[in-house]
Parts: C-alpha cells; structure tokens; sequence
C-alpha cells in the first residue's frame, strides 16, 4: 500500500473513527486507521500526506490519557484534530481545555469567522454540524486563530498556518454535519496537497494479492451466511485462490423464514463456490436454553459457530484458514484497546479464545457500504448486494430474554408478515434494515370481547448508510397499520404492536 499517497488517522478510541479513514478513501485517497501511539520514524517510510487525530472517550486532563509521540508534529505533514483530537491540539500547545458547563450531543449550529482557515473553503459561514463531546477548549493556544463558534459560544474550530496544525470539535465524517465532507475535502487537497491516485479497483488487486501470499497452496473454508459480507469476502477469496476455497453455511435455527433453503437454492450460482449446509439448529438452541442475558447469548453463538467450523473442517478439511465477512463495525462495536464495548459481534467478541484456524477477514476496515460497491466491483448480483443486513445470531438477538422455539415462531412469522408489506410498498431500498422484536412484555388487550393478556411487537426499521448512526425510518403510516392489523391477526400470542422510533445513538439497531 506503501506506493500510495496516504493520509494517517490516530485512533483514540471515538466511535466513528474508521468513518473518518473510510470518508478519506472515498476521495480517492488511501487512509488507514493505526494506534494513536504509532512512532512517527514508522510513518516516515509511507508516502505521508497528512495526519488526523480522531475523536475519544477520554478527557485531555486525565490521569493516563492517550497522547502521541512528540515527534509526530515535526514530520512536516499537516495535522488536523477531531474532537478529542482538538483538545489535545489545544494541551499540547499550552491552550486551556475544561469540563464544559454545557455539554454538546447531536446538532449544533457553527458560525464561521471570516478569517477562517482553507479548511472552511467555499463554505457557508454557517452551517449545522454534528457534536458529542462534554471538554471543551476555553481559549485559543497562541499562534492559533479562532476559526469557528457554536452557537453557545464553544470554540469549534482553530488553526495555524504557520505549524500546519488544524482543529474543529465537531465530526466532520457524520453525514450529518452537512459540509463535513467539504472540510475533509479541503484538508486533504487544499492543505495537504494531495492528488487522489487510490480506487476500489487497487483494492481488490492488492487484497488479491495479498491473500495468494498469504495462503499459499493451502486450503480455506469461508464461513458463509447469504449475506452481503462474507458473500463479497467468498467472492474476493475466490479470485485469488479458486478452487482451494470451500463454503459452509450454517443453518443455526434462528434464521428468517424460508431462508435457508433460499440461501442455499441461490448462492452457491450466484458466487460459483460450492456451498455446504450444516443443521446445527439443536445444538445452538440447546445451548441457548434458559439463557437471558444478551451478551452471554451472542458468545454462547460465537463461539458454537466456530465448533460447527471445526467438526467441518474435520469432515470436508482440513482446512488450515477461516475467511469471515467481519467489518469495521463488527470490531469497534466488540470494543478495542481504547473504543468502549457496546455489543459483541458474535464474529468478533463473540470467538472463543481457542480457536484453530488462522481468521482471514478481508473486509475488516471497511463499512458497508464500501463493501457494497466492492460486490458491485467484482460483478456480484445486485440482489445480493443490496440485500438488508442480517445479524449472525439472527433471531436470538430479536427474541428479548430466553430464546424458545415458540418465541422464535411469532419473530419469524411476524418478520415474513413485515418484510412481504415493505416489500409491497416498494420501500426496500430506501429502508436499510427493518425487523420485528419480541420484547417479551406482556399487555392487555381485548379480542374477540374477550381479554386478552399478550406480548408485544416491536417494528424496528431504519435508515442509514454503514449503520454507525441511524434514524427510525418514516414509514408511511397506512403501512404501518396494515402490518400492525396482519401481525395481530395472524400471529398467535401478539396483541400489541409498537414502533420504535429511537435514532442510533442513543439506542442501537437490534435491541440486544
Ligand atoms: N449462518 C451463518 N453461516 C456461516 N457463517 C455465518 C453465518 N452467519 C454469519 N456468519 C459469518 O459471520 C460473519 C458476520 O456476519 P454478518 O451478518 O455481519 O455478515 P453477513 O451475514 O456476511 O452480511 P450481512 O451483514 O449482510 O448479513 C459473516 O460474514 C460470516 O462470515
Ligand atoms: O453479524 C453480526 N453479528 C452480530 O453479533 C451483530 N450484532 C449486530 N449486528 C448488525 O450490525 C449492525 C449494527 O447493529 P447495532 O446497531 O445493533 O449494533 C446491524 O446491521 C445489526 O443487524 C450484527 N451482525
Ligand atoms: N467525541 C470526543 O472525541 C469526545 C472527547 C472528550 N471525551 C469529550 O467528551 O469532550
Ligand atoms: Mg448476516
């Protein structure tokens, strides 16, 4: 990767970190996430065109807070702060930063100064951007001009021209600060100079490359759901080393309706890899049993997909690597050495400490939708490409509390019922992912004049673009209705039908 011009992010543990990587790749220039306490003599080998310092959980002030290596701001390369990033810009350079007495999350409105930095190039002098931080910087270090205010007065952005050294306390990478990408843009450009020489096409050569290196004449098995991941991961494995790949895909007991029958009429075609099917559904949900908890569920997934794995291996191997779908999502949401747990996906905080394959995951700095055109790239069907996502351990996660057959039932049911009239409304492009949840609360209704006491429905359906952030989708409300009215009726044991209407944060997409 070393031949091209790369733009380095320092990560210190913000959630949308590798959102900042992935918003540089789209501007055709290579950025990688690394360590926030990388050596800058390991940078100076690269073709370095510019440093960010990401967002972070952390307060500057601290005891332990992460900090770079000094050295880093005598690489001659311009630095540009985030968040967290600011306020270490702000330390470093001898400025104050404090608790704030308002905290600031979700939108904000900036007021641009007019002598603001080429990072705030053909922009309007004010726009809405998207904060979430509780420090603030109180004044500006010297040598530094004041670029920006929020409307509640909070420094927002500062910079010097003279260190190369810029800053701005909102996220300029969430969709939501509308002109971030104009900022990105012109840090990259404008101040680093860059000329954009990276596309998708280099990285589907290089991972090629990359995996026929690494496996050799070995023999791989790709853990392979039907969905679009580890569907686009199949498809990039087999090109570089065709037939020494084998799929399984394991039929857990807790998939969609008529999926697996599906999955296996179509997929195995549509990727030309041979496909095994393996019925594990009585040892996941025996191992299920009269569990509760949800991150004791997901591991309990985790790590029996990977026994399924091994039996295979043992069967149709033996296979020395496992290629799984895992994206950057799937990691910094399992929780890393400075990001917070959230979840664990099963494919990442969810693996048993012993396990006996090398993991091969050649998706797991990309988001979503960078896959998506990845699949296109490498000539996959858009029906699969555009597939909405579906989590490894499907149902367990949408039935709250303890998975029972019954429970599983009214989710699958309910989800067909939800699915078929999203579909009928034509509404499955512009929805990302909508699913109903059992929450396993009950309520009292009346049916028939008789009472009722039964549980309720969740529909959780949203709209996103890698499914970092997300808002409830609005769907129209006579389509709402007719799944209520078919939900209530056609499936024993609900009486009640709820919208989740929470964005991502604060909640999550799945309710556990
Ligand atoms: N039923 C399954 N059988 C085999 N492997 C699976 C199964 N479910 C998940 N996996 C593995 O776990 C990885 C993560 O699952 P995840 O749901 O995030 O990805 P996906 O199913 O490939 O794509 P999508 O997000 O579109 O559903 C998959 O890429 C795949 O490698
Ligand atoms: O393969 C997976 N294994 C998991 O353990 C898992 N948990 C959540 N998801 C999917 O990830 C995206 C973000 O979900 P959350 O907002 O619920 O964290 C959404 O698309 C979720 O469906 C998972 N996928
Ligand atoms: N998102 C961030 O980087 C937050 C920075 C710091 N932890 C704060 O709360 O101000
Ligand atoms: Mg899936």
């Amino acid at each position: 990767m070393s031949d091209h011009e790369v733009v380095v992010v320092l990560d210190f543990g913000g959630q949308y970190n590798q959102l900042i990587a992935r918003r540089i790749r789209e501007l055709n220039v290579f950025s990688e996430l690394l360590p926030y306490d990388v050596k800058a003599a390991e940078l100076r080998g690269k073709r370095l065109k510019g440093i960010i310092f990401s967002g972070g959980p952390k307060s500057v002030f601290a005891e332990g807070a992460p900090d770079v290596d000094p050295e880093i701001f005598t690489l001659g390369v311009p630095i540009l702060g985030i968040c967290y990033g600011m306020q270490l810009i702000a330390k470093t350079f001898a400025a104050q930063v404090a608790r704030g007495a308002v905290r600031e999350y979700g939108r904000a409105d900036l007021a641009v100064q007019p002598s603001a930095s080429p990072l705030f190039r053909e922009q309007p002098i004010s726009q809405p951007v998207w904060m979430s931080h509780s420090d603030v910087v109180t004044s500006v270090p010297d040598d530094f001009t004041l670029d920006a205010l929020t409307a509640s007065g909070t420094i927002a952005a500062m910079s010097s021209a003279q260190r190369q050294v810029y800053a701005v306390q909102y996220h300029p990478e969430v969709h939501h600060s509308t002109y971030g990408m104009d900022l990105l843009k012109n840090f990259v450009f404008a101040i680093c100079g860059c000329q954009g020489d990276w596309t998708m096409q280099n990285l589907i050569d290089e991972s090629v490359a990359a995996l026929r290196a690494q496996v050799g004449e070995k023999r791989v098995l790709v853990a392979l759901s039907g969905g679009v991941d580890s569907s686009v991961a199949a498809a990039l494995v087999h090109r570089a080393i065709g037939s020494q790949l084998t799929a399984v895909f394991v039929d857990h007991g807790l998939l969609r309706k008529g999926e697996s029958d599906a999955v296996m009429e179509n997929l195995g075609g549509q990727l030309g890899i041979d496909v095994h099917r393996v019925d594990a559904s009585s040892r996941f949900l025996g191992k299920l049993a009269g569990v509760t908890e949800p991150e004791k569920k997901r591991k309990i997934i985790g790590e029996e997909f990977i026994r399924v794995f091994e039996a295979e291996s043992e069967r149709l191997g033996p296979f020395e690597f496992l290629v799984q779908g895992t994206l950057y999502t799937d990691i910094v949401e399992s929780g890393t050495k400075t990001a917070a747990t959230i979840k664990s996906h099963h494919n990442v905080g969810g693996l048993p400490e012993d396990v006996n394959f090398s993991i091969i995951e050649p998706l797991k700095a990309l988001f979503k939708d960078e896959v998506r055109r990845l699949g296109e790239e490498l000539g996959l069907p858009s029906e699969l490409v555009w597939r909405q996502p579906f989590p490894g351990p499907g149902l367990a996660i949408r039935v709250i509390g303890e998975v029972t057959e019954d429970k599983l039932q009214i989710v699958r049911e309910s989800d067909y019922i939800l699915r078929d009239e999203i579909a009928k409304a034509e509404l499955t492009r512009e929805i990302w992912q909508y699913f109903t949840v059992l929450t396993s609360n009950q309520t009292v209704g009346v049916m028939g004049d008789e009472r009722t006491y039964a549980h309720t429905l969740a529909i959780r359906a949203v709209v996103s673009q890698e499914g970092m952030t997300a808002d409830f989708a609005r769907v129209p409300y006579d389509v709402l209705a007719r799944i209520s009215t078919r939900v209530v009726n056609e499936v024993d044991g609900i009486n009640r039908v709820v919208y989740d209407i929470t964005s991502k944060p604060p909640a999550t997409i799945e309710w556990e």
